[in-house]
């Protein structure tokens, strides 16, 4: 492809083992060009790949010409809407209206010729569209580039998610609803784990939490904290993410750990004599009940060898030959036959994978229906999605090793290389409806290709399927993108028997996780520490992929968060602290001085970080103001007062968090006491402290810890690189949060909210589902390797100088979730000054504004006040009883239904009781049995707590200003979408 070639946004993620997805920014641009600037149309063929497939004979042959040239055109840009609802149809109609309108007919521009828009006519509510435009044609015309600007936009604030059409096919086919349990097997990077996500949340009111959940796994550990940042934007509790080899995610917990009732009192017997066990004891752990984990519905997306992505990933035509798809047929098999076994009965299966090879699709699906010897079937859903145009699966394929091509097993047996016999079509294959699979192409829809074959589970599994030994965890498992070393030799030490038709069969499966439990549950009753499973990977990153020993990320995390939130925080700071407009002049101009950290009685740690961190941020907007007033001298000393600062911060913040409970700086003798550091060593006199002796505080004790090792775990935990999960049990942090917000005590704080590290003062707050945490119970034994899980609501947040009753404010991604619970510190507020918030982020009360004096002048020549100041009466008067602190800012419900917007609940009681029943209702076990999928004419398969929630924002209120924490992206989209509603309402 020449580089005239280029769509102007480049293609999505990746597929398959190694590639990734980028999603976000401009990565996607960068990424595409990197793989294709160097690729011409002469390199986009591949003999072998058009011998393979011209003789699978699943082109027809009159449309090879037009396969062969769609998979060498790039890709056009696909997205979808995210969730369903007010703001989702808002964007589609915007879209619709104010741009692609403009697109229709016969446009050209500069003489080349522009590709209407189009809207996917399959997928639910209009929400999916197709653009094809040039880099070439988004330079010259404006309104094109308005609709980057737009698409843009609505990805990072998480409004749409950039997917290939294709690609979002098999969630739908799912069929999820808000009570099952889903597994997405080979789930990274993510996209199909957000959609059955939405389904799962679909038609939940605000408040509310579906009774199911979806366990979204991957085998590479990278990927899965790649799937949590992708996944964050629907806000669920109910999402966990794990990191396994899918065919051995475990099928069986230990149970919930019992502890045997102490025995009736006796007189006491003599002590064993030395060698001779004693006789169970009372106090042991008595084995629990096995758990068999079953799941409602499993997507298992394969990695396979993704020729469906040539259109994406063009280097594939370099790189294709038929080995990709043999070598990886084994493990699709074994995933599949994994996810039969851990299939309810009655449940769900969709088998995927974004090839057109059969020995990767109907050959796996053949074979796993046979092994399985009517457990399953294959659901016809022709009907289901009529406009999705589709090719029938096949029945007889051919299968090629380097060599030549093979008509049968029998052929193969003695000479084939490396290949299975499960490769292989046979009558018994041929007679299984297999007409049912689908095969996407490219040339048909302008789209990737892609196979999907959905399954229903109809009785248990046959015991034969799993009775024969596991012999084929072979190499294809070791591998696996993510396995390790440890995983690979446990893999090998298996062994591979020369008839183990290569499948992981097997075996011992029962056996190998009954002993790996048996095995773990010892470890665990003995409080030793067991790698039950793959051992340590090396990786030392916390849950949201960053590197614990990061400066930047501890700078924040014991130093009253202050430089944690840039784009919230950082306006809070400057007009909380203290005295508002007036103060922020004032401060810069003491910012030029050195910093002194001896002032003020009792400082701790804490304090000493936030204050420090606060002086940062005083002195690098003081070196901001020298510089835009030309004075580079009083500029260059503040940036170092700045930069000395922040780095103490960073090193108080670590001894913070280490644990070390600091004497109060001036209880030093005398003669130590600290001296005013001199510019330039304020860094120096803070690596000092940081490694001064202090008093241990030691770790925080919790009742349960479920997974990981790092962040503090006692015991080390299973897992070193992945951080724990662990109730927050300290009550007087609990006691502030009910109390500061008003929350009812029957809201499960105490019970569902968890911390991901052990900290005296986590950083964060998560909640998980009441489904999750009944998951992680049963682990006693930390099977799961839980990589992360739940929806953050809490933040940490301390200000210096103001009396922050509360610890902790509100995070913008859990407030749909815990704002019907909220009866404290929320405020009403007109679309107006809604409006206002939204785009000035910050303003001012009138009593500050009034300080500042106006003309006035800072001594380094820039102008005092001049902020946006907050005036609405009724804001003012509603403003005035609360604390300073966090609080919600919401529209009223005659706006918000007004404008068209959910209105904002404010839960009695009884509603709260009722909300918090029906989200932690029993899973019905009935599936239903219709061979339909979802997704029909004008059906919402969409939703989820982010898109349905209310028009409300996290907001600060501070001694002179009133500021919002959210996210810069998001900011932008919720003014977007009020002002425009606010403008229809008024041309009414
Ligand atoms: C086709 S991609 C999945 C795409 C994903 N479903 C989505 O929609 O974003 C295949 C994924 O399988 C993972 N993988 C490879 N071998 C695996 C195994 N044995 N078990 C689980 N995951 C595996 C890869 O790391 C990769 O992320």
């Amino acid at each position: 492809m020449g580089r005239g070639q280029k769509r102007g946004w480049g293609g999505g993620g990746g597929r398959g083992g190694g590639r990734g997805g980028g999603r976000g920014g401009d990565s996607w641009r960068q990424d595409k060009r990197s793989k294709t600037d160097f690729i011409t149309r002469d390199d986009m063929r591949n003999a072998a790949f058009e011998e393979y497939y011209r003789a699978q004979d699943i082109i027809p042959a009159d449309e090879w010409g037009d396969f062969l040239a769609t998979l060498r055109r790039p890709l056009p840009v696909t997205f979808r809407i995210n969730g369903s609802g007010k703001f989702a149809d808002h964007l589609r109609d915007k879209l619709q209206q104010d741009f692609f309108a403009k697109l229709c007919g016969n446009l050209t521009i500069e003489g080349e010729a522009v590709t209407p828009p189009r809207q996917l006519p399959w997928y639910p509510n209009g929400y999916a569209w197709q653009l094809e435009f040039s880099r070439n044609l988004l330079r010259k015309s404006p309104i094109l580039a308005a609709i980057h600007d737009f698409v843009k936009h609505a990805n990072d604030a998480g409004s749409i998610s950039r997917q290939e059409a294709v690609s979002m096919v098999p969630p739908l086919f799912l069929d999820v609803q808000p009570h099952h349990r889903v597994l997405d097997m080979c789930a990274a990077p993510g996209s199909k784990t957000f959609q059955l996500l939405e389904a799962l949340h679909s038609g939940s009111r605000p408040g509310q939490t579906p009774p199911g959940f979806v366990v979204a796994n991957d085998a590479d550990f990278m990927r899965c904290n790649l799937l949590t940042h992708q996944t964050k934007r629907v806000c669920s509790p109910c999402l966990m993410v794990s990191n396994h080899d899918a065919s051995r995610f475990p099928a069986y917990l230990a149970g919930a750990l019992q502890i045997s009732p102490p025995p009736p009192a006796e007189p006491a017997e003599p002590a064993a004599p030395k060698g001779v066990a004693s006789a169970p004891g009372a106090s042991e752990p008595r084995r629990p009940h096995r758990y068999q984990v079953r799941f409602d519905r499993i997507l298992a997306d394969v990695p396979c060898s993704g020729d469906g992505t040539l259109r994406k990933s063009p280097d594939i035509w370099r790189k294709w030959n038929i080995n990709g798809g043999n070598s990886l047929h084994p493990m699709q098999l074994r995933i599949a036959l994994h996810g039969a076994k851990l299939l309810e009965v009655g449940g769900r299966m969709v088998y995927s994978t974004c090839t057109f090879n059969p020995v990767e699709d109907e050959a796996v699906v053949a074979e796993l229906l046979l092994r399985c010897g009517g457990a399953l079937e294959l659901l016809d859903v022709s009907e289901c999605m009529p406009q999705l145009r589709r090719m029938a699966g096949k029945h007889q394929w051919k299968v090629k090793d380097k060599h030549r091509f093979y008509g049968s097993w029998e052929e193969a047996r003695v000479i084939g290389y490396k290949l299975e016999e499960s490769m292989f079509p046979s009558p018994a294959k041929a007679a299984l409806p297999l007409e049912r699979c689908m095969r996407f192409l490219p040339h048909h829809g302008d789209t990737g290709g892609f196979f999907v074959a959905v399954l229903r589970k109809v009785s248990e599994l046959p015991v034969e399927v799993f009775k024969h030994a596991r012999r084929g965890v072979t190499e294809a498992s070791a591998a696996a993108p993510g396995s390790t070393p440890a995983t690979a030799a446990a893999s090998r030490t298996i062994g591979t028997g020369p008839d183990t038709n290569g499948l992981a069969e097997p075996i011992a499966e029962e056996d190998a996780e009954e002993d790996e439990a048996a095995a773990a549950m010892a470890a665990c009753a003995a409080a030793g520490v067991a790698d039950a499973e793959d051992g340590d990977q090396g990786e030392v990153s916390d849950a949201d992929g960053k590197d614990e020993a990061e400066p930047e990320a501890n700078a924040a995390d014991g130093g009253g968060e202050v430089g944690e939130d840039v784009d919230g925080m950082a306006g809070v700071v400057e007009r909380t602290a203290a005295t508002g407009a007036a103060d922020h002049d004032s401060r810069a101009a003491v910012a030029e001085e050195p910093v002194s950290w001896d002032s003020g009685p009792n400082l701790t740690p804490l304090e000493a970080a936030r204050a420090a961190a606060e002086a940062a941020i005083a002195a690098a907007e003081s070196a901001l103001a020298a510089y835009e007033a030309g004075d580079l001298d009083s500029a260059l000393r503040a940036s170092k007062n700045a930069d000395a600062s922040a780095r103490r911060a960073v090193a108080v913040a670590h001894r913070e968090k280490a644990g070390f409970r600091a004497r109060p700086f001036q209880d030093k003798p005398r003669g130590q006491q600290q001296q005013r550091p001199r510019v330039g060593e304020e860094a120096q006199v803070a690596e000092e402290e940081a490694t001064a002796d202090g008093e241990q505080a030691g770790p925080v004790q919790t009742s349960w810890i479920r997974g990981g090792g790092g962040r503090g775990r006692p015991d080390g935990g299973k897992y070193s690189y992945i951080d724990p999960v662990a109730p927050l049990e300290d009550d007087s942090v609990l006691s502030i949060l009910y109390d500061y917000y008003g929350i009812p005590p029957d809201f499960p704080l105490r019970s569902q909210l968890v911390m991901r590290a052990l900290d005296r003062h986590p950083k964060r707050l998560y909640f998980v589902a009441r489904s999750v945490l009944d998951l992680m119970m049963q682990d006693s034994t930390e099977v799961i390797k839980i990589v992360s899980t739940g929806l953050k609501v809490f933040e940490r947040q301390l200000v210096r100088d103001q009396v922050n009753e509360c610890p902790y404010r509100l995070s913008q991604e859990g407030l749909p979730l815990v704002l019907p619970y909220i009866t404290r510190q929320r405020i009403e507020v007109p679309p107006q000054v809604l409006v206002q918030l939204l785009r000035d982020r910050n303003l001012i009360l009138p009593a500050a504004a009034a300080a500042a004096v106006v003309g006035e002048t800072t001594p380094s020549g820039n102008p005092r006040g001049n902020k946006p100041t907050l005036t609405d009466e009724s804001v003012l008067s509603a403003l005035a009883p609360l604390k300073l602190g966090c609080l919600v800012c919401e529209l009223s419900a005659s706006d918000a239904h007004q404008l068209g917007f959910a209105a904002s609940v404010r839960a009695s009681p009884e509603e709260a009781k009722a909300l918090l029943a029906s989200s932690s209702v029993t899973a019905p076990q009935a599936v239903p049995t219709k061979a339909t999928a979802n997704g029909g004419d004008g059906e919402e398969v969409t939703g989820g707590l982010a898109a349905n929630a209310p028009f409300a924002v996290v907001a600060w209120k501070g001694p002179a200003s009133l500021a919002i924490m959210v996210e810069k992206a998001e900011c932008a989209q919720m003014l977007d979408k009020l002002e425009s509603e606010m403008k229809k309402l008024s041309t009414c």
